[in-house]
């Protein structure tokens, strides 16, 4: 029995400790999900108090001590015995920002930094244990995210969105000890326990590509169909931004996942994106602003190449300017994840990406080359390069930076040199995109950013399968991740048993019509998978009666 399990049958057992009690436990997946939903609603006030006797270290001399432990509204506090608990307590921690770490099979430690304190705490079985250590954690979680900063820019829509997701719990394990025997799968294959994850859907890492949308305001604003191009070949960039710190991996979305973002009141723009298809994954997004609307699909595949590992995308995406009907497309470039056996993750973009008018084959377009690393070449890391040319293959803007920080634009004035080796005289050059400098502390919850944390917030009205009501995701994102491997379990066995269904039903000689996606259809010769039109509508007088039951 694993000590999650016996800490959930503990708490089935254990009224005199105090721990909320569920009363179906046996029905312990749905008790899970409710206790998800529940946090939800009012994530501060749902943390199971407990009290009880432990062994509390004191010194060398006197070694552990028995004594009486309150967990109260956020604070662990500690009386010499029972009778003492209405008065004054002998030490207190907040749990806000403490350290719950498990020592060994029945110890644990709790540690603050300011002021710097620390219990170091024995209980009489590791069940015991593991039932301290969840409610710990949860009346962390929830003192975290009373704590946290919950006010964000005073937006013209006046909602208040928060600013950061709990902290990243520290519980170490090797990626190599889990990635060794997958050598030859696909990473959306890998049997990954959450530690790696980020409580993010792909869904909504896919959606943050939109996150500085706001160049394509001003790209849809220009005269110059080749600055155009310029502005669009800086917003293509922008979307590698956050990977230079965001190592972890994204949870798949399940076959009919969604996930909407609606930021038309102070962003502009909507998106919606939905899981189509499931071998292989993919994943299909609509955007859409007064100036502009975005679209694509995207699927990958990985590969191992000895102690680093390439992400493929497969995929178009396209942008369409409303003013001039002026559309384009690109292929998004190769990932690189290095350090896969030993060492610190590290992420490298490389590739050519062609930006083309995908009205006129032969129009303008932008070549941007996304250099890779190299130990001993003498360019700048993470750069990004590129021209923009018409359709008499004239250079015309020239785009230069990198991909994590900033990218700036120039015209080209005249081209001298060789066709194989022109040189540009340009203009001056102009910040086509700038990072916004990371939220305070980010490095605690993922290096996500402002907007990537609140994609995964809780919101009414989403369609039931939006990716903010998919359960083992919200435990991730509150720190339980025992709890939010069984869920990931369940959920995905749920998939398969839907899956399994369909093929038994074919082999019987039933015909199964084809998994349509609800939002998406095919279209066009090559069959992407393009927007509806019906979600918003769908949206707005609640019709979800057709959404699957994925959770
Ligand atoms: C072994 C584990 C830890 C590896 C984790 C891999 C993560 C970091 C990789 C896997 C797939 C990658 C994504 C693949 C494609 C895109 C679309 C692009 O427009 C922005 C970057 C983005 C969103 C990548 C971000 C980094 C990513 C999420």
């Amino acid at each position: 029995m694993s000590s999650s399990e016996a800490a959930a049958q503990q708490r089935g057992h254990s009224s005199q400790t105090g721990v909320n009690v569920e009363s179906t436990t046996n029905n312990k997946t749905k008790s899970l999900a409710q206790k998800v939903r529940k946090r939800d609603n009012n994530q501060a006030h749902q943390a199971a108090d407990l009290q009880g006797y432990l062994q509390k270290w004191t010194n060398l001399v006197k070694g552990f001590q028995r004594r009486w432990f309150v967990l109260d509204q956020g604070v662990l506090s500690y009386y010499l015995d029972q009778s003492e608990a209405q008065q004054q307590s002998r030490g207190a921690i907040k749990l806000s920002g403490a350290l719950i770490e498990h020592v060994d099979a029945c110890t644990f430690s709790v540690t603050s930094s300011s002021p710097e304190l620390n219990f170091r705490i024995k209980a009489a079985s590791e069940v015991e244990r593991q039932t301290w250590i969840v409610a710990l954690e949860l009346a962390k979680t929830a003192a975290t995210v009373d704590a946290a900063p919950q006010q964000v820019k005073s937006s013209e829509g006046g909602r208040c969105r928060r600013t950061r997701v709990p902290d990243k719990p520290n519980y170490p394990l090797s990626l190599w000890s889990i990635v060794k025997n997958c050598i030859g799968k696909d990473l959306t294959k890998i049997p990954m326990p959450v530690n790696f994850n980020e409580p993010l859907s792909m869904l909504q890492r896919l959606t943050e590509d939109y996150e500085y949308a706001d160049i394509l305001d001003v790209a849809s604003t220009c005269e110059d169909a080749c600055e155009q191009l310029a502005y669009l070949a800086a917003f293509t960039a922008s979307a590698y931004a956050t990977t230079s710190n965001r190592i972890n991996k994204p949870f798949n979305p399940l076959l009919g996942e969604t996930f909407e973002c609606d930021r038309t009141d102070d962003l502009g723009w909507r998106c919606l994106a939905e899981q189509v298809s499931h071998h292989p994954p993919i994943a299909a997004l609509h955007c859409e602003s007064d100036n502009w609307q975005c679209w694509q699909e995207f699927s990958m595949t990985s590969k191992f190449r000895g102690k680093y590992m390439q992400i493929i995308p497969l995929g178009t995406a396209y942008v369409s300017f409303n003013k001039t009907g002026t559309r384009y497309s690109w292929r998004k470039v190769t990932t690189t994840i290095n350090n896969i056996i030993v060492g610190k993750l590290w992420v490298d973009q490389q590739g050519e990406m062609e930006i083309v008018d995908a009205n006129a084959p032969h129009g303008n377009k932008c070549i941007l080359n996304y250099v890779p690393y190299s130990y001993f070449g003498r360019e700048i890391q993470r750069s990004v390069k590129g021209v923009v040319i018409n359709g008499q293959k004239q250079a015309k803007w020239l785009v230069r930076g990198t991909w994590d920080e900033q990218i700036e634009i120039a015209p080209v004035l005249r081209t001298l040199g060789t066709p194989e080796n022109p040189s540009y005289s340009t203009g001056e050059y102009k910040v086509a995109w700038r990072r916004r400098p990371a939220p305070v502390d980010s490095e605690k919850f993922y290096n996500l950013t402002t907007l990537a944390c609140q994609l995964n917030e809780p919101e009414e009205g989403v369609a039931p399968t939006d990716s903010r009501h998919r359960p083992d995701q919200r435990l991730m994102e509150q720190g339980l991740w025992d709890e939010s491997n069984q869920e990931k379990l369940r959920l995905e066995e749920k998939q398969r048993g839907v899956r399994r269904m369909r093929e038994e039903r074919v082999k019987q000689g039933f015909t199964v019509p084809d998994y349509e996606p609800l939002w998406f259809k095919r279209e066009g010769a090559d069959g992407m998978h393009v927007y509806n039109n019906k979600y918003w509508e769908a949206k707005a007088t609640q019709s979800w009666s057709d959404c699957p039951d994925i959770y």
